[in-house]
């Protein structure tokens, strides 16, 4: 494998192998991690201390409660063999295609460490993703797997062209070529067909028409109704869809085809995913916040499961309104496969980098997609730029990462999957390393006060769990939100989110370092500590000397709801 060996550092060594981080008895010495305290411990005289000492000694005695720790089988695996801190934060999505739709392949890609399974409503038919659908579910019930499902929408892809050939078409420097939207069968010479009437409203002659972002270029040299006739002033390669834009004076010509964001097949998809419980959705060339609250309001109002709405920033348009957009979603792809048909290729690394900042500081989950390995769509290694590429979204810290034509079309998706789990992991450690100490400054988001206390608990969580160098995160939560925030924070430990909401927890699965456990949860959130603690040290996930930091939204429903104190003392006794 041409990337560096995964992280294999034993348990309970890793925080020394940190150099900035202390050894757990030089910060709280051996008494404050001792397991064979009682848990109203008198000694405990600091908030600090005292939120140490929660999880450690709940850990202490072997438990009483029976039933299985909702632990999916790869997080188990992973956390057995290399401790919590060489747990791999970033998640992992693939497409699926004919390369691996098969219960076997599929098997393996969620024990290579698949999050996320994407369905591109592009391609193939419904029946097709529905089988694909119960392939998941199937090994999600029985063998343990924790994969959520996604569907991308096809959306209204109106400058797509077709040259009527199943295979690339060279385009030599010079050729006149003729754009139309008349319908052919099967292909005519230097001719290609646009789907949409109107894709040359508004082109004057002398305009430049880029293929593909750049596969080759034309100048429009005269319009014949709606038709446009073009010579080649760049050659290069037709593939069959090509998408295409047009330039004038170097700038995009912006122009609005008033087409809605989803079609209607993409409501019948939408019908489609809601019935068959599918955990998000991608929404393809969103333009604005108006599309997502739209999706969203019909989703609430058609399905008793919560599920999530990622709008993909794939047009110059959505870029101008990123912030209203990200605002509205659940979370976001960067699609960088359609964004780079309208801007600038050499635009896409900043985008990238500014999308994921924004998204982390309006804590939404940020997907970074397309060309991430493309070259293994058939060669078994990936290139040496696309691994540093891998690695800056990482180093971004982009919540997850997706393989498209990869893993669906591609003979290597699997070891493309591993390359991904390894550069990421790899990345991982060191940005780790790097920013030991160093605390991401982040835009207040809350309005109210106690969405502020939330936020704050959460950001001072991350911190202390930084500084303290305790090996994991819990958080109890219903809806996923303060485990976002901590997300958020990019702390060191993992953080294991308890919830007894299914559709939390496999939305959840998008989210940075955050490994998402359904368990019951009471009201009584000493017990809820107490027995997932138990349950990790039964299963010998959780050891003796651990340090735990415990953070909760869970609201006891004996308690004033509305009381600010109750919400900031319910954190602080339970932390
Ligand atoms: N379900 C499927 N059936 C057949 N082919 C597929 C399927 N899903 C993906 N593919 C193939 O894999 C390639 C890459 O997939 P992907 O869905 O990421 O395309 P894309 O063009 O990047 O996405 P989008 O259309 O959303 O911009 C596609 O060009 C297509 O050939
Ligand atoms: C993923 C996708 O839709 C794109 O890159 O265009
Ligand atoms: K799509
Ligand atoms: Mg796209």
């Amino acid at each position: 494998m041409a990337v560096a060996g995964e992280l294999t550092v034993p348990r309970g060594q890793i925080s020394s192998k940190i150099p900035t981080f202390n050894s757990k008895s030089q910060i709280f010495g051996v008494p404050m991690i001792s397991c064979s305290r009682g848990r109203k411990k008198s000694s405990i005289s600091t908030g600090v201390r005292a939120v140490l000492q929660v999880g450690v000694e709940a850990a202490e005695s072997v438990s009483k409660v029976g039933g299985a720790l909702g632990f999916d089988v790869v997080a188990e695996e992973e956390l057995r063999e290399k401790g919590f801190l060489g747990m791999r934060k970033t998640k992992l999505v693939c497409t699926i295609g004919p390369a691996c739709s098969s219960l076997e392949d599929l098997e393996r890609l969620a024990l290579g460490g698949m999050n996320v399974v994407r369905l591109n409503m592009c391609h193939n038919s419904r029946e097709w993703h529905w089988d694909v659908i119960r392939k998941i579910k199937k090994l999600n019930e029985e063998k343990g797997f924790c994969v959520s499902v996604m569907i991308d929408t096809e959306g209204s892809q109106i400058h797509v062209v077709d040259h009527g050939a199943p295979s690339s078409v060279k385009v030599e420097e010079g050729s006149i070529w003729l754009f139309t939207t008349k319908k052919f069968e099967g292909s005519r010479p230097f001719t290609v067909q646009a789907n949409h009437s109107g894709f040359s409203e508004g082109i004057k002659v002398g305009d430049e028409l880029v293929i593909d972002g750049g596969m080759a270029s034309f100048e429009v040299i005269e319009k014949i109704g709606n038709d446009l006739k073009c010579k080649c002033t760049d050659s290069g390669l037709f593939l069959p869809c090509a998408k295409f834009s047009f330039w004038r004076d170097g700038k995009l010509v912006e122009r609005n085809y008033k087409l809605p964001t989803l079609s209607r097949k993409d409501w019948a998809d939408i019908d489609f995913g809601i019935a068959e419980g599918v955990d998000l959705i991608a929404m393809s060339f969103v333009n604005d916040a108006d599309a997502v609250r739209n999706l969203k309001d019909y989703i609430s109002t058609k399905s008793s499961k919560s599920i999530r709405v990622l709008a993909k920033i794939e047009s110059l348009e959505s870029l101008q309104k990123l912030g209203e957009i990200v605002e509205a979603s659940d979370g976001i792809m960067i699609a960088r496969g359609d964004l780079g048909v309208e801007i600038p290729l050499e635009q896409i690394p900043a985008v990238q980098e500014e999308i994921t900042y924004v998204c982390r500081q309006m804590n939404k989950p940020v997907i970074v997609a397309s060309q991430l390995l493309e070259s293994m769509v058939e060669f078994p290694t990936p290139t040496r730029a696309e691994v540093a590429d891998v690695s800056e979204a990482v180093r971004q810290y982009a919540d997850a990462l997706m393989l498209s034509g990869e893993s669906a079309i591609g003979t290597h998706g699997q070891k493309a999957l591993s390359v991904l789990r390894m550069a990421s992991s790899r990345m991982e450690t060191w940005s780790r390393q790097e920013n030991q100490q160093s605390i991401l400054r982040h835009r207040k988001l809350g309005a109210s006060l106690p969405d502020r206390i939330a936020e704050q608990i959460c950001d001072c969580a991350a911190e202390m769990a930084n500084n303290l160098g305790v090996d994991a995160i819990f958080v109890y939560t219903k809806h996923g939100h303060m485990a976002s925030l901590l997300s958020r924070n990019r702390p060191c430990s993992p953080i294991f989110a308890f919830t007894n909401d299914k559709s939390t927890r496999m939305a959840l699965n998008l989210q940075w370092g955050v490994i998402p456990l359904f368990v019951d949860l009471t009201d009584d959130m000493e017990a809820n500590i107490a027995k997932s603690v138990d349950l990790m040290k039964v299963k010998g996930l959780a050891r003796e000397k651990d340090a735990v930091l415990v953070v909760s939204d869970i609201t006891p429903t004996a308690a004033p709801s509305t009381s600010v104190a109750f919400q900031s003392i319910q954190v602080k006794t339970i932390s």
